[in-house]
């Protein structure tokens, strides 16, 4: 495949970061990739292992020169790094990141961003409970959405970052950041939160540890125990910056919630089996529309392995 960006900057060099090089590497649509990470621990791992064809000490260095700039960071870090990078950014490339919520990475930022730059938010829908440099392979993004929001940013850029990122696997669609929050409040953040709090009440009960409990866990908690182990940092950022859309679907679900505790302390059989009916119709429909497009494997990129 032929190169889209010549220079393409990582900052942040976790899960997906690292996910992104081995894509890249993969589909041979970047020149050189150069990454940064804070700390001196994560640089020599990424050195150790091949992460980046450059592992620089500051993250001005890593970004000048580069034609694509990529935040990689907690979303609550992003205005930090945006502050930092924003005077050695090349004038016409483009500034993108992947932060897991929009609205709020857009408004840290934006301000920072040089009148000849091209910001693009962008969103991959893929991730695992996993993180930090080693944890990347090149199929993470395979048939996952990544969801652009340029919001009035340059239409031929745009379609530039799109390939690219069909490139590394994804389908591409473009959104409306508050809409993009709000629907990924609904199928991504409040799921977490739902998981997290269903594995601490279990925790709370005494019983996650004992033997009986990880012995016998049925396959819906190790999914939620899965879900729960993911990176604290992040889903905390997650849910500071989605707080309005995270509450508003919150109450909705308290409300369902609410409802099926009732149907169950009065016996209400016909209200469980035609709610379950009506869950039941969504799922099919997912794997109908050739949704249900699994993360292939949690191992290591194939170089790697
Ligand atoms: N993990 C997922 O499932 C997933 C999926 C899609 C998008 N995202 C988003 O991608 C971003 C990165 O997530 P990840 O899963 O790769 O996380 P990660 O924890 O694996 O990696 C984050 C990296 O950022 C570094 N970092 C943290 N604060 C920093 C700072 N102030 N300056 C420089 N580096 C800093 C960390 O040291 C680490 O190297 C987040 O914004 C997250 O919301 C995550
Ligand atoms: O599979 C997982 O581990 C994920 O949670 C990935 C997942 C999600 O699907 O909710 C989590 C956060 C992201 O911003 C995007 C993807």
């Amino acid at each position: 495949m032929a190169v889209i960006y010549d220079r393409v900057a990582l900052i942040g060099l976790g899960l997906i970061a690292s996910s992104m090089f081995w894509a890249m590497k993969r589909a041979g649509v970047a020149g050189e990739v150069v990454g940064y990470a804070r700390s001196v621990e994560t640089r020599d791992t990424a050195r150790r292992i091949g992460l980046c064809d450059v592992v620089c000490d500051s993250a001005a260095e890593a970004v000048a020169g580069a034609d694509l700039v990529v935040l990689c960071v907690p979303v609550g870090a992003m205005d930090r790094v945006a502050r930092e990078i924003a005077p050695a950014l090349k004038p016409g490339a483009v500034l993108s990141d992947v932060g897991s919520v929009k609205r709020a990475v857009i408004e840290a930022v934006g301000p920072y961003v040089p009148e000849d730059v091209h910001f693009i938010a962008a969103h991959p829908l893929a991730g695992t409970e996993q993180s930090g440099p080693e944890a990347g392979f090149a199929e993470l993004f395979d048939n996952r959405w990544c969801l652009l929001t340029p919001e009035g940013a340059d239409p031929g850029e745009t379609a530039r970052l799109r390939r690219f990122w069909e490139a590394l696997g994804s389908k591409v669609d473009e959104m409306d950041p508050d809409h993009h929050d709000l629907v990924l409040a609904v199928t991504s953040h409040t799921p977490h939160l739902i998981a997290y709090t269903m594995v601490g009440v279990a925790d709370d009960l005494g019983r996650v540890t004992d033997s009986e409990v990880v012995n016998f866990s049925a396959a819906g908690f190790r999914d939620f125990t899965r879900i729960a182990a993911s990176d604290p940092t992040m889903w905390r950022d997650v849910f500071l910056t989605n707080k309005d859309a995270t509450l508003e679907i919150l109450g909705r679900f308290t409300e369902e919630l609410f409802a099926l505790q009732r149907a169950i302390r009065q016996g209400d059989g016909e209200h469980l089996h035609a709610y379950f009916t009506r869950t039941r119709a969504i799922r099919r429909g997912i794997i109908e529309a050739g949704q249900d497009t699994d993360v292939p494997n949690f191992g290591r990129n194939p170089e790697k392995s």
